[in-house]
């Protein structure tokens, strides 16, 4: 089995994804959001690419999510901080869901047979739903305004390290997928204080979003794995 790391949005190919498993990851914070959403029972996630569009697609007990610029955008009930989606919030109901860079990657990712959010999250159980799909896998950080991200090169090293231990065939990782690896497993032991040093982890301390930053730090905190099924994510 092979596996692709892409490095961000803007660098995805048609030929990276086509016949593979894609696993987005967008650790700050749109995947941490949908893992934790559906996890708290919310029904579906349908990821837009822009406000209107959530808006316009907005039927009768959907809640509106996302940001912009970090922010929860101006009429929407939710941002894009997982603990907003805990406490019964989204229990029950669809969330229409647009934020800068993760929605726009899972767009992207759906030329994939199989698309699944991974974050540290549901790691472990998100390796497991992608080895089990059979396929060659591309690991699809979707970084930041089409940079990489390290917290979304840090997750892939982690997925990674779990599909190999987990994997009954040989994992052909790529050069990026090596590097990822042997990143995390330098770094396993502080994967809080990698993501607080990041680029995104200071920019989320700045927009006082600091909690979400120890929230998103989390491994394996879930068991679910969102999988995208029509235009919708939900739980495998
Ligand atoms: O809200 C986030 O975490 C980011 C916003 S920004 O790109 O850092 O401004 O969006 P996401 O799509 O979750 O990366
Ligand atoms: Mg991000």
């Amino acid at each position: 089995m092979k596996v692709h790391v892409i490095p961000n949005a803007g660098e995805a190919r048609a030929d990276q994804l086509l016949h593979k498993t894609a696993v987005v990851i967008d650790v700050l914070r749109a995947t941490s959001t949908i893992v934790t959403a559906l996890s708290e029972g919310a029904t579906g996630i349908l990821s837009v690419e822009t406000v209107m569009e959530a808006k316009a697609m907005q039927r009768t007990g959907d809640l509106l999510g996302g940001e912009r610029f970090g922010r929860k955008i101006a009429g929407f009930e939710l941002g894009n901080s997982p603990e907003e989606y805990q406490s019964g919030r989204v229990f029950g109901r669809r969330v229409i869901l647009t934020t800068t860079n993760g929605t726009r990657a899972i767009h992207k990712a759906e030329r994939s047979d199989h698309v699944l959010a991974g974050s540290l999250l549901n790691a472990e159980a998100c390796a497991e739903a992608a080895v089990l799909l059979r396929r060659d896998i591309a690991l699809f950080c979707a970084g930041s305004h089409d940079e990489f991200a390290l917290e979304d090169g840090l997750c892939a090293g982690l997925l990674l390290d779990r599909m190999i231990a987990l994997s009954a065939t040989p994992i052909e990782a790529d050069d990026l997928g090596c590097a990822m690896l042997g990143f995390y497993r330098q770094n396993a032991g502080d994967i809080y204080g990698t993501l607080v040093r990041s680029a995104s982890g200071r920019r989320m301390a700045k927009l006082g979003f600091g909690k979400d930053v120890q929230f998103c730090a989390q491994v394996n905190r879930f068991d679910a794995v969102p999988r995208l099924s029509g235009d919708t994510m939900t739980i495998v």
